[in-house]
């Protein structure tokens, strides 16, 4: 076929060759062309013998009609035409045969494959349904043996106890069936569990790496399906075989199913049922910053803030989310929230206990009480040697301070200055708690009064031991003696009488025996053995607190444990700071106080209250957050006591308040003790009917803000030592609030006495004045019954009250309408003479009843 490839030139002679035909045309003209044969149709190629083989092996060719052949066709040229027609023909056939061989092959194929693929499926699901089979036994098995170790444990307990305890009975109640199989069933199932992995793992060879694609795809489906929150997890997972067994629902996926089998693994390899994620309980304070939850729940806070940005909070690490959102999250990472409450805050303040070697021996911390001048002051006066009692106005101890003396024997000790009027109870109270020894100052002059008693009640309360002084021995009349056995009768038995409690003879005012005291103060401090450790964070208690013009807030401290040194930053009740500077008692500026040892702390917030404790914290943040957490919870407090909860303490309190009278004041004071000495004292004003009741006490300057409290409750303010800014003043003046000013607790005292007593409801004296006897009644025309009557004691007024009294008892009380003599209205009968006498509106009057006559008058009261 080669020939038929090129176009042959047209020529003359010789018989047309293959692939080219001779055409002829009118006129004897002939044309032989080319027979082009169209390749693409010549797939396969012809054998050279194919055409001739059809042509001479296929007998007489069938040349067909030669009427219908076109004209100028030679039968040599048809037969050629019909053969390569016929090879064509048998071509096309071949490739036809030869492609639907191919198709059947490749479908064959695809049949094949789906097989294996659902032999496949088969096996993998068998494997699953073993697998699962196999966790379920496991689990019971576990249970059973969970169970049994209970049941053991109770038994044991039950023999130790010898009693039958009620745990015994639970586990037989929670055991499935017969009991006794279990610890059995347990060792079985550990050594299944102990094949189970390796079960898979001698599988893993024969499962070809497509089988582990399939499984991670599989894993994955899971997954995106769970995040859509489908519920029908396997639903895409629909195969053939699977729908026609009808499971394609109810099935556990792989990853869950790999979970489970590491766990029983790890199980029954003895690492208990230890989850591969670690379940912690979070703790959940009201509020939390998202970073501190994370940490808290050991995640990354990135994943904290798309958990939350996934609920629909836009938030960053550093913002803080309640309680309520913050548990969800918690559940979320599949922890267990546990809240807490915000005082956990003071968890930072440190109370570890201090080891024995830390500890080091402290100075005694000394609390002088006593009666009143029995001689207190003079006594530490005497002590230190400096004279302070000469500055005191109104002669009170008003100045609550604390100082260390170094006894001769160069041992230090540090006192309390406490005062001595009753209504510093509260604080000698707060002094005996962190007091060492109390000095009972007892005058031998004198005797043992009620604060002698008060005191020794507050130093057993404290359980602190007491040394009793016995002062002013200098003077004329002094008698120890007269006090010890006094003392007896409070159960203070001296050592002089052969008791336990020491007792020193003294004179402050001439320092007689001031050594023995000191002495017996070093002894008693040996005996108790007082330690702290100086090493750690200091804390301490607020002995005073003052807001000082030029300094700001002072607190004067008394550390307790620990060394406060200058940087320190600590909390103090609701206030905080960092330590400025520290003063020491002698006004000497120093970088750090160590056990016992009282300093002036400057650098806080604000005025801490006297009794406060301070404590060291590492960070401001922390010294901040429990300071606001105080406040907040001192706020709620007193807004608890304020607010009557029940509508029957509503009205309780209400109905109390009606009959009360109330005078509402201010109290502004220049330092702590002194408000709340005042405080007090002022709240011992009063009686059934009037009371004082204190607004607002507090230390400092008078502001605009107290004059605005005392003027929504119409209350006075009392400057004790302090006066009232420009401003305040100003706008007391405006808004009519008056402000008094006192530098004498007594006086303060007795003006609010004065004021209190003016709300006291004056009192009404009823004065007889007389009595009449009626004689007769008579009917008068225009005033109705009139008594005829004789006075027979007193007078009879016309303006006075009368009572009618009928065989002694009162019938009616009222006033006279009339009083006649003799026809003439008069204003007054006396005794033994007769008179007319009508009562106001009652008309039942006889013969034979008395007439009692009064007066009233209404009497202004004092406050006792
Ligand atoms: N003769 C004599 N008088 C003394 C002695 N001790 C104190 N006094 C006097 O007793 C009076 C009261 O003394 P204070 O030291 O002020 O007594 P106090 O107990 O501190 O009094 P208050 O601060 O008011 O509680 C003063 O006049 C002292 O001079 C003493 O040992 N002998």
């Amino acid at each position: 076929m080669s020939d038929t490839d090129g176009k042959k030139p047209l020529g003359l002679g010789g018989a047309p060759r293959s692939g080219q035909v001779k055409q002829s045309f009118s006129h004897g003209r002939t044309k032989s062309v080319v027979v082009e044969t169209k390749r693409k149709r010549v797939v396969v190629p012809t054998k050279p013998g194919a055409a001739g083989a059809a042509g001479t092996g296929g007998g007489s060719p069938n040349l067909g009609d030669p009427a219908k052949r076109p004209a100028g066709i030679s039968d040599a040229e048809m037969e050629r035409r019909l053969t390569a027609l016929r090879a064509a023909k048998a071509r096309e056939i071949a490739d036809n045969e030869r492609r639907a061989e191919e198709e059947r092959q490749r479908e064959e194929d695809r049949q094949r494959r789906r097989e294996e693929i659902e032999t496949k499926e088969r096996e993998e699901r068998e494997r699953l349904e073993a697998l699962r089979a196999k966790a379920e036994e496991e689990e019971r098995a576990a249970r059973a043996e969970a169970d049994a170790r209970v049941a053991a444990a109770a038994q044991r307990k039950a023999d130790v106890l010898g009693t039958r305890p009620r745990s015994a009975e639970k586990p037989a109640e929670a055991k499935p069936g017969p009991a006794t199989p279990a610890p059995a069933d347990a060792p079985t199932n550990r050594n299944q569990d102990a094949t189970g992995p390796r079960g898979v793992a001698a599988k893993a060879p024969l499962a070809p790496a497509p089988q582990r694609k399939t499984d991670r795809e599989r894993e994955e489906r899971e997954r995106s399906a769970k995040a859509k929150g489908d519920d029908n997890r396997r639903g895409g997972k629909l195969t053939l075989s699977a729908a026609l067994n009808g499971e394609g629902g109810r099935t556990r996926s792989l990853a869950a199913m790999k979970r489970k089998q590491e766990k029983a693994r790890q199980k029954a390899m003895g690492f208990g049922s230890k989850p591969e994620k670690q379940v912690r309980d979070v703790q959940l304070p009201e509020t939390i910053v998202i970073s501190e939850l994370a940490n808290r729940m050991a995640e990354r806070a990135a994943d904290v803030v798309k958990s939350l940005m996934k609920m629909g909070m836009m938030v960053t690490m550093n913002q803080a989310i309640d309680a309520d959102t913050a548990e969800l999250v918690i559940e979320e990472f599949g922890h267990k929230a546990v809240r807490v409450s915000d005082s956990d805050v003071e968890q930072v303040i440190d109370s570890v206990k201090d080891r024995d070697e830390d500890l080091q021996s402290r100075p005694p911390i000394v609390t002088i009480m006593g009666h009143v001048d029995h001689g207190k002051t003079s006594l530490l006066d005497a002590i230190r040697k400096a004279n302070v009692v000469s500055g005191e106005a109104g002669g009170i101890t008003q100045h609550i301070g604390a100082y260390q003396v170094k006894t001769p024997s160069g041992a230090l000790v540090s006192f309390l200055d406490t005062p001595g009027h009753a209504a510093f109870t509260s604080m000698r109270a707060r002094g005996a708690s962190v007091t060492d020894i109390v000095i009972l100052v007892v005058a031998a002059d004198d005797a043992v009064m009620p604060q002698t008693i008060e005191a020794i009640h507050h130093a057993k309360a404290a359980k602190v031991p007491l040394i009793v002084a016995i002062n002013k021995m200098d003077k004329h009349g002094a008698d120890a003696t007269k006090v010890r056995t006094d003392l007896l009768q409070h159960d203070i038995v001296v050592e002089a009488m052969s008791g336990d409690v020491q007792d020193v003879e003294l004179s402050a005012k001439t320092g007689m025996g001031i050594d023995n005291l000191l002495e017996a103060i070093a002894l008693q401090a040996e005996i108790l053995e007082l330690k702290a450790n100086p090493k750690r964070a200091a804390s301490g208690a607020v002995i005073e607190a003052k807001l000082d013009v030029g300094r700001g807030p002072v607190a004067t401290v008394l550390v307790q444990n620990g060394t406060l040194r200058k940087g320190d930053i600590f909390v103090v009740g609701e206030q905080w700071g960092k330590v400025r500077a520290l003063i020491n008692d002698q006004g000497e500026t120093v970088l750090e106080a160590g056990p016992s040892v009282p300093v002036e702390v400057l650098g806080l917030s604000g005025t801490p209250s006297a009794g406060d404790t301070l404590n060291v914290v590492e960070t401001e943040a922390q010294a901040r957050e429990i300071a606001d957490y105080r406040e907040k919870a001192a706020k709620d407090k007193r807004a608890a006591a304020g607010a009557a909860t029940t509508l029957e303490q509503l009205m309780a309190k209400a109905k109390a308040d009606q009959s009360v009278a109330e005078l509402p004041v201010l109290v502004k004071a220049d330092v702590q003790g002194s408000a709340e000495a005042i405080v007090q004292a002022l709240e011992k004003i009063g009686n059934d009917e009037v009371r004082v009741r204190i607004l607002h006490y507090g230390v400092g300057a008078i502001t605009d803000t107290d004059v605005g409290l005392a003027e929504a409750s119409g209350a006075p303010i009392i400057g004790f030592n302090v006066r009232a800014n420009a401003s305040a003043r100003q706008s007391a003046n405006q808004k009519g609030v008056e402000i008094r000013y006192y530098s004498i607790i007594y006086d303060l005292v007795d003006d609010i006495k004065a004021a209190a007593s003016g709300l006291l409801k004056a009192e009404v004296r009823e004065t007889f004045i007389g009595y009449a006897q009626i004689k007769e009644v008579f009917k008068v025309t225009g005033v109705g019954q009139v008594a005829g009557c004789l006075v027979t004691e007193g007078v009879a007024r016309r303006s006075a009250g009368v009572r009618l009294l009928r065989d002694s008892v009162v019938i009616h009380e009222g006033t006279l309408k009339t009083l006649k003599r003799f026809k003439d209205e008069v204003k007054e009968v006396i005794s033994g003479q007769e008179c007319g006498m009508a009562f106001e509106r009652y008309e039942d009057i006889r013969p034979g009843d008395v007439i009692e006559i009064f007066e009233r008058e209404e009497v202004q009261r004092t406050l006792a």
